[in-house]
């Protein structure tokens, strides 16, 4: 159950009119999120994803809407949000901040093989490119002083081995982040979740990527370690498949070619996306907050994804 926040079709008949949809004929809850109601909802123009944000307030959210507006007008494909007669892309509803985004066709490829990958890595690298020019600057919020703040609040949970894989992690991470490579590194708007079930495909082919609300500025090769890290693994074992990280990164390169520094920086930033993901997944296990994480994710899946990064990590790119 994900609809934490009912809206019946009188509630969206009485609402829609400020924006240029026609009238609302249908709603239907959508069951598999976790963190905000979202309904399908038919239209006079078409059916559209309408979301109730349980936790982003209305100080918060321009920053994401505005840069899904920025990237589908520039021909990225993510959820285009429809403003009101007012301009607004976030407008109350039920007392909280809502909004209309375009509906993405397809589903999530949960099994995805290296075309999948490939499709991802080139249109991770144009939505890179195509953010560069948003205006509005947000720092990643599950970054670096995330990091350092939360670790120390969930070390009494952990054995002794991880509690000292976490001390060791944290310093690695923020000695590496002093360094002249790591502040080479090209910056800008960037995903930051792009798991596959952020991802629609139609077969092969990409439909877009959504669930933008972790987004913020960071380095663009974080964005493309996270995107590995879940992509291209077996989720038994964590190990990276070649063929599928080969493949992405190969897609991604062509679009927007790596640097050297980013060659020197792709092990730290691997073990940086891994880590991320450990320590909000320990963060939410031990620390559940209301009406979220209804069934937490498991913990361990990014301890053990860390611990094999930290052991080794392929080449970026080869240079010929
Ligand atoms: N723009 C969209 N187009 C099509 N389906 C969407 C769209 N946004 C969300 N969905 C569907 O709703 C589900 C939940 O959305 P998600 O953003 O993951 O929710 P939450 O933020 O609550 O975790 C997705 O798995 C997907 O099936
Ligand atoms: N991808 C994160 C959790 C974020 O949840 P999402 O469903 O909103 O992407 C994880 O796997 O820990």
């Amino acid at each position: 159950m994900a609809v934490f926040t009912s809206v019946s079709l009188q509630d969206l008949t009485q609402w829609m009119p400020q924006f240029p949809l026609g009238k609302a004929t249908a709603i239907r809850g959508i069951a598999s999120g976790i963190e905000n109601s979202n309904f399908f909802i038919d239209t006079e123009k078409g059916e559209y994803v309408l979301t109730i944000f349980e936790n982003l307030n209305f100080e918060q959210l321009p920053f994401y809407l505005k840069l899904m507006r920025h990237l589908a007008d520039r021909g990225v494909l993510v959820p285009a949000p429809i403003a009101n007669q007012n301009g607004e892309l976030c407008v109350a509803l039920q007392g909280k901040p809502a909004a209309i985004v375009s509906k993405l066709s397809g589903t999530s490829q949960l099994a995805p093989q290296a075309v999948h990958c490939a499709e991802v890595g080139a249109m991770l690298a144009r939505m890179h490119l195509a953010a560069q020019d948003f205006s509005i600057r947000q720092p990643n919020l599950r970054g670096l002083t995330w990091w350092q703040e939360t670790a120390p609040k969930v070390l009494e949970f952990l054995s002794d081995d991880n509690r000292r894989l976490m001390h060791e992690e944290v310093a690695f991470q923020t000695a590496f982040a002093a360094t002249d490579t790591y502040q080479a590194l090209q910056n800008g708007p960037v995903h930051a979740d792009l798991f596959r079930n952020n991802v629609m495909f139609d077969g092969e082919k990409l439909t877009g990527f959504f669930d933008f609300y972790f987004a913020g500025c960071d380095t663009w090769l974080f964005d493309v370690a996270v995107t590995i890290n879940d992509w291209c693994i077996d989720l038994e074992t964590g190990v990276l498949d070649m063929p599928r990280v080969d493949a992405m990164l190969a897609a991604y390169h062509e679009v927007r070619p790596f640097t050297q520094a980013e060659q020197i920086a792709w092990q730290p930033m691997l073990r940086a996306a891994a880590f991320r993901f450990w320590l909000s997944r320990v963060f939410d296990f031990y620390k559940p907050r209301d009406a979220e994480m209804l069934t937490p994710h498991d913990p361990t899946h990014f301890e053990r994804i860390l611990r094999l990064r930290i052991a080794s990590a392929p080449t970026l790119f080869s240079s010929n």
